[in-house]
This record gives C-alpha cells, structure tokens and sequence, in this order.
C-alpha cells in the first residue's frame, strides 16, 4: 500500500551568525545552531560584496543565453538531477572548485572571460570562509586539533565542487485552479528533497525565497532568502565527523511563480583517500561510534549510484548503536 504523507509547512527564522562578533560566542552559536538545525545564516563574512555581485551577474547572463548555446558547455545540465533519473524545475552547472580547477576555469572551453574571472574570486572567497568557520566548529566542538576539518577543503586535491542553479518562474497550472487559499503556494520542486553529501555547504541565493529544510518528516520549514548572507549548511560527511552532534539536514528548493531564482553553493569536499571519521574526543562511553570509517572515494562512489532523496549516510552506520 502506497502511503501518502501530506506536507506541514512551517516557515523558519534560521540562527544567525555574526563573524564580527567576539570568537567564544560565535563558536557557541555555530554549535548549537549544527546540532539544532543543521542551517544557518552568515553575516559579515568578509566576502567582498563586489565579488559576489560580479559572479551573479555574469552567472545571470549565462543563464539568458539561448539553450542551445548553453547546452554547448559540458558542465551545463537542465531538469536531470545526477545520473539516476532525479529531475527538477532547474537549470544549472557543475564545476569542480578543487584550488587547482579553480586557476584553470579560464581554460575551459565556452566559458565566457568574464563569467571564468568571476567565479574564481567568488570561489576563493567563499572556501576562505567555509575554512573559517570550519575552525570556529572544531573550536566550539574542543577538538586539540583546530583545523582537523578545514584542512580537507584546503588540500590541493580537495574534492569541491561549485553549482549554479537556475529556478524560472514557474506557475503550477495542476494547483492554479484547485486551490486559491494563500496557505497553498503554487509552486513545483525545483531540486528535490536530499543532503549534501560533502563536509559542508556555503549557499547563497538571490532575493527571492525557494529553500525549505526539514527538521522533522513530512514538516517543510520555508527559509527567508537574505542575499547579504551566506547560507551554511551540515554536510553528511560533518555529521560522520562530529559523531552524530552535527545533522546534515534534509533540503529542497521550489521554484517561484513569477521570479526567476538563483542559488551558488559550494559544497567543500576532501581529497578522495581522505578517511572521514570522527576524533578521538568525540567518541566517549555516553557516545559510542556512530559511524564506520570510510574514505570520501567510498562514500562519492555510493552517493553517485544513488537517488537524490536517498539516506545514503545510513549504509555507513555501526549496527550496534541504537538511534
Ligand atoms: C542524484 C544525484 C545528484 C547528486 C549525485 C546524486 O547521485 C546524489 C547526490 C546529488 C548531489 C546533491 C548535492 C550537490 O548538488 C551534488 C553536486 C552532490 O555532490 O550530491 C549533487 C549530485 C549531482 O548533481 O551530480
Ligand atoms: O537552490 C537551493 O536553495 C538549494 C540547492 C541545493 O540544495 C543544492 O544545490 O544542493
Ligand atoms: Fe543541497
């Protein structure tokens, strides 16, 4: 029997977190806000404003060419979501963000110049800040070892990835007419349901709203889309990291009726041999290993064989624990 869930919809303040505010708060507050929601916003980051402007504009003039020219870059993808039959109302591309790939997008063939210079000091920008607040975690956490975490990302052969994704306006005409309550948005998924895989994510979207996370089954929790922050969320490999402390929380995005979307994330990931597991002080007797050891290789290679919404991070689960 098919059993149909019907969707809650909450909307949600998530934390925010102040970089200019003094570092004993800002690690405690990262640290509640990773155990609690798995999300949060960051203001006053240090990512110069004109950088991330530059990006978004080249990134919208790539996204009105004509999908013909588009579809001429390789890294350019539209509706399919990965290799396994996920598809959404999206359009977008995929570009590896390792420190090396970064110093060779202007060689990428189609890319446009301007597009190329843009999303490499975007991109330098935001892995300066996905370290930073890698540290402020470990230190929240009291892990010896401050760059435990933050060292991953930075590692030359660090296996990050950046995305744009493009959400056109679009009415669902199946709701249009069934119903005009305001409680019921018209909307369709853009990006379905799913957790990042990698270590963590720095998000940031245009002004207009489409992400909901959520932190319970069957409840979606629409996020206020704030451009002067980042959006940073717990990635699966975190969760392993921090023995289960952190929650790489459930996500999707829907698209807008009448406003054109665009989200950038990137998704800090470590080198492929890299062995996630957690440290030593995050294991005690109260708190016994969640989680196998495994390499980012093993876990990349069973992610891309799955479905989006699929909970892959359970396959790596010790048998003993009891949550
Ligand atoms: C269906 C898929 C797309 C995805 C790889 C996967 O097999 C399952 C995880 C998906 C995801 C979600 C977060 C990121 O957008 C992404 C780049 C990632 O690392 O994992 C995508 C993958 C993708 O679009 O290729
Ligand atoms: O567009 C968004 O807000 C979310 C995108 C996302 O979850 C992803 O790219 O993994
Ligand atoms: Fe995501």
């Amino acid at each position: 029997m098919v059993v149909i869930r019907s969707e809650k919809i909450l909307p949600i303040h998530l934390p925010v977190v102040d970089l200019s505010t003094e570092r004993s708060m800002v690690t405690k507050l990262i640290v509640k806000a990773c155990e609690e929601y798995g999300f949060f916003n960051v203001i006053n980051h240090g990512v110069p404003c004109d950088t991330i402007a530059k990006m978004e504009e080249a990134a919208f003039d790539f996204f009105a060419k004509p999908v013909a020219q588009k579809k001429q870059l390789p890294l350019y993808g539209c509706k399919n979501i990965g290799f396994n039959g996920d598809m959404g109302e999206i359009e977008y591309l995929l570009l590896s963000a390792t420190p090396s790939s970064i110093a060779h997008f202007n060689n990428i063939s189609n890319m446009p110049s301007n597009f190329s210079c843009s999303v490499s000091a975007y991109t330098e920008g935001v892995r300066e800040l996905a370290c930073e607040i890698l540290e402020l975690m470990a230190e929240g956490l009291g892990v010896p070892d401050r760059w435990f975490l933050s060292r991953l990302i930075r590692e030359v052969d660090s296996d990050s990835v950046l995305r744009f994704n493009h959400y056109p306006p679009i009415l669902n005409k199946d709701c249009k007419d069934r119903d005009k309550s305001p409680s019921h948005n018209h909307t369709k998924v853009g990006f379905g349901e799913h957790s990042d895989p990698q270590i963590l994510t720095i998000l940031r979207s245009n002004d207009v709203g489409g992400l909901q996370i959520s932190l319970q089954d069957g409840v979606w929790n629409p996020v206020a889309p704030d451009p002067s922050a980042f959006c940073v969320n717990v990635g699966d490999l975190l969760q392993v990291m921090t023995n289960g402390r952190f929650v790489s929380v459930r996500h999707r995005a829907v698209t807008n009726s009448h406003k054109s979307r665009m989200s950038v994330a990137y998704f800090g990931g470590p080198p492929l041999d890299a062995c996630i597991v957690a440290p030593s002080v995050m294991v005690t007797p109260q708190r016994p290993s969640l989680f196998k050891p495994f390499t980012w290789a093993e876990y990349k290679k069973v992610t891309y064989s799955m479905r989006l919404g699929e909970r892959r991070i359970d396959l790596f689960r010790n048998c003993t624990q009891l949550d």
